[in-house]
């Protein structure tokens, strides 16, 4: 028996790319798919390379019948996923890629999203949703909230160098690039083609950008004090992938080690070997994490690089794997397939 399986947002990059990812998991059936503006239209004329799929006509959320449905992937936007998440029946597991779910604390979502929560109950249940640091709480959720796509590949990098206490807390910078379609389908200016090719640029310079906020819970509660890091994205003029070049002090055969031993049992976070470093063309269409150590020429200091593709692991690849452990699927179950490359 496969599981019922509605995906909230299928005209979006995400639920299309939910959709790639469940047509060969075999544990997994789509009953209703939903969209907005695109409500009515057929999801391979929405998307033409999904064409192939037998696939379900997307329609408003209004009109979906969520008796049966086992599992819900919510891939809407901030404060619209919360509203919609609230009237969902209780039975209904839901893994949620917005940032709704998040934040523990209130107040900070208030400070970064610029309005009150609006189900603050289900925000204390949910569990944040980097899986392999939150297994055995994922498998027991009913809500779990997929990660920042950023936020996800700094942690990756970040979170057993912290853990383990190798690295200077008060002196790590995150500067991190990222593919354009980390900013979604919908029009915008400053995404237009004449904006964006033949050249990057900084964006949300100075600490301002939100996911500097899952920076802050996570590797506060890591270290049991207050840590504070140094974030800039760019944005490159690509379609997906992210990569994150993290400086940090501290011992670089050590900080490999680290990571080495963090990761080793991990079936998608690959520690390169001592001096390699990861390539967004090498995790492309991936749910892996590639993750490398090089020392710096100044003793003790130390760059690790971490690559993942936004779409998979940095959001549509972490929700599967995350509904796979709720679901009592094998964890990795439709998300083995190797990168595309070139
Ligand atoms: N793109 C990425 O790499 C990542 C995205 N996320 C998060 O995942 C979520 C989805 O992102 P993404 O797929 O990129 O976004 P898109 O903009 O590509 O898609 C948004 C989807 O939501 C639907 N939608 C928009 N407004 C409403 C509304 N008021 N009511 C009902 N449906 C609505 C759209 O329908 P329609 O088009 O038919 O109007 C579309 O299906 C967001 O919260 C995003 O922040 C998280 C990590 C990474
Ligand atoms: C290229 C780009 O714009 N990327 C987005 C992050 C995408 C993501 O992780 O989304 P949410 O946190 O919004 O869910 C950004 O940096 O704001």
């Amino acid at each position: 028996m496969t599981k019922n399986i509605v995906i909230l947002g299928a005209s979006g990059y995400t639920g299309a790319e939910l959709v790639r990812l469940l047509a060969t998991h075999g544990g997994m059936t789509i009953v209703a798919l939903s969209a907005d503006r695109k409500a009515g239209q057929a999801m391979g004329d929405v998307f033409p390379h999904l064409r192939h799929l037998d696939l379900p006509v997307l329609q408003k959320i209004e009109t979906i019948d969520f008796a049966g449905v086992d599992l819900v992937f919510c891939a809407l936007p901030h404060a619209t996923s919360q509203a919609v998440i609230k009237t969902l029946p209780a039975s209904v597991k839901v893994v949620d890629l917005s940032a709704d779910f998040r934040l523990r604390d209130m107040a900070e979502y208030e400070k970064w999203y610029g309005k009150g929560h609006d189900a603050t109950d289900l925000q204390a249940e949910a569990v944040y949703g980097l899986t392999e640091f939150y297994r055995e709480d994922i498998a027991a959720a009913r809500l779990v909230a997929g990660t920042g796509c950023n936020a996800a590949t700094g942690q990756y990098a970040l979170r057993p160098l912290i853990e383990a206490g190798v690295i200077d807390l008060d002196q790590i910078i995150i500067d991190l690039k990222t593919g354009v379609s980390g900013a979604g389908r919908s029009l915008k200016e400053n995404l237009l083609h004449a904006e964006l090719s033949e050249g990057a640029h900084a964006y949300a310079v100075g600490g301002t950008h939100r996911h500097l906020a899952e920076f802050d819970q996570e590797f506060s509660a890591i270290a049991g004090r207050p840590v504070t890091v140094q974030f800039t994205p760019h944005l490159l003029p690509a379609n997906r992938g992210i990569i994150a070049t993290v400086y940090v002090h501290g011992d670089a055969q050590q900080i490999y080690d680290t990571l080495q031993a963090a990761y080793v049992d991990e079936a998608f976070v690959e520690t390169l070997p001592m001096g390699q470093h990861p390539s967004t063309r090498h995790v492309r269409g991936s749910n892996f994490c590639h993750i490398g150590v090089v020392a710096d020429r100044i003793e003790g200091r130390a760059i690790v690089i971490a690559a993942l593709d936004n779409l998979t692991k940095g959001s549509s690849g972490q929700a599967l794997q995350n509904a796979n452990l709720m679901l009592g699927l094998p964890e990795t179950q439709g998300l083995m397939m190797a990168p595309v490359f070139p």
